[in-house]
């Protein structure tokens, strides 16, 4: 059996457990069960035989039921379990991003959509891909590059077959692509710029905070999860990122006073928009990968219409992967973002980890 302990049960989080309740109910030999979960304020844990949490009715029990989170006690419970534990981080805290290495040291494997631990502090990256090695324990992050798109394994792949990168360029950014292609087109019904931030907000898009995602931040860490795998030990201090909110609105408190507040800076982005479309272009916000010219960024662009990244539909990402294999780039293209298939990244890294270790 693979038991499961899952941190955080916010969108994605409830989704993956939507998605394992429907396998496990499905599948009488499923090797899965879920034996913890836990938000920022309650966790609810199995009892000592460690039989399966009902999933059917674990948010009512989560409240019900649940005691104080406590981390500490979250992760021995599931170091002691008698079976190989994961544990799966749905959050977007550096607080439990920085507490990877411990979690490997108890013994757990880790699956997480979270990007910071891959894209803050360089020690932090390096003690845990050393300490993973070291223990024999799995860390699987697919979701943190374009969610279930398979982007990290086929860079994954293309490295370890002798392939040799010379420039990965794209839409990382869910939430811009779907604004950009919504607001900045040549034509057809357009919404306000607010307004099709506040859609990809209610549509699961974004960030907890969508200035994550405006900023650029959000494409940033991407760039530096990508780079980091080819080799080139990139940081967020030095990448350059154009930050697209305007300045007032950077340092509003809370995401709710912001989208309250970004119908002001309406007539703002539309003059970008314009000015874009006059040379009959569009708007589209853009990450490279450089290892060899060393020019990796994140930007906004003006494209022609007839670009492939100035084609794409809804929250789709599209990853483009030029190598000495692949002059012609190897292109990786579909939704980027959203809660169902961010869930189905997680879950496959899930069973990558349980094909590995049984
Ligand atoms: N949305 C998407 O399309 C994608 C999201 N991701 C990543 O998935 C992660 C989750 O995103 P999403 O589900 O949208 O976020 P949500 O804000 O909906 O959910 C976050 C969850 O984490 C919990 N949490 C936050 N901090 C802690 C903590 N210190 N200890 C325990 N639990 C904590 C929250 O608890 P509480 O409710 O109590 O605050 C909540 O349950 C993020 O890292 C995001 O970048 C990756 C790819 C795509
Ligand atoms: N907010 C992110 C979520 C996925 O990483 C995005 O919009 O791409
Ligand atoms: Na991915």
């Amino acid at each position: 059996m693979v038991n499961i302990g899952i941190i955080g049960v916010g969108l994605v989080g409830s989704e993956l457990i939507s998605q394992l309740s429907a396998h496990i109910s499905q599948n009488k030999t499923s090797t899965f069960k879920v034996i913890a979960l836990m938000n920022s304020t309650k966790q609810l844990l199995s009892n000592s035989s460690y039989l399966p949490l009902n999933l059917s009715s674990w948010k009512k029990d989560l409240n019900t039921k649940g005691t104080t989170s406590n981390l500490t006690s979250f992760i021995n419970y599931l170091s002691e379990s008698p079976t190989l534990s994961v544990v799966i981080d749905n959050t977007s805290s550096q607080e439990i991003a920085n507490s990877y290495p411990l979690f490997i040291e108890k013994g757990l494997h880790i699956v997480t959509p979270n990007k910071k631990a891959f894209s803050s502090d360089l020690n932090l990256y390096k003690e845990i891909k050393e300490k993973s090695n070291e223990k024999k324990r799995f860390i699987y992050y697919e979701s943190t590059v374009g969610a279930g798109l398979p982007v990290l394994s086929t860079l994954t792949d293309l490295l370890r077959t002798g392939d040799k990168v010379i420039k990965i360029e794209g839409i990382f950014s869910g939430t811009l692509s779907y604004i950009f292609n919504e607001f900045s087109k040549l034509d057809g019904e357009k919404k306000k710029f607010s307004e099709i931030v506040g859609i990809a907000k209610e549509n699961g898009y974004t960030e907890p905070d969508p200035r994550d995602d405006l900023n650029g931040l959000d494409v940033a860490r991407k760039v530096v999860i990508l780079s980091r795998l080819v080799g080139k030990d990139l940081s967020l201090d030095t990448l350059p990122v154009e930050n697209i909110v305007p300045e007032p609105l950077r340092t509003l408190n809370s995401a709710t006073e912001f989208m309250a507040s970004l119908p002001q800076y309406d007539d703002h982005f539309e003059t970008l928009n314009t000015t874009a479309n006059k040379n009959r272009q569009v708007l589209r916000y853009v990450g490279v990968i450089d290892p060899i010219g060393g020019k990796s960024e994140v930007k906004l662009v003006s494209l022609p219409y007839s670009h492939p990244f100035a084609a794409l539909k809804g929250s789709d990402n599209i990853i483009a992967f030029t190598t000495e294999r692949f002059p012609s780039p190897l292109i990786i293209q579909g939704a980027g973002a959203g809660a169902a298939v961010t869930a189905f990244g997680i879950f496959s890294d899930l069973f990558k980890i349980s094909e590995r270790i049984f």
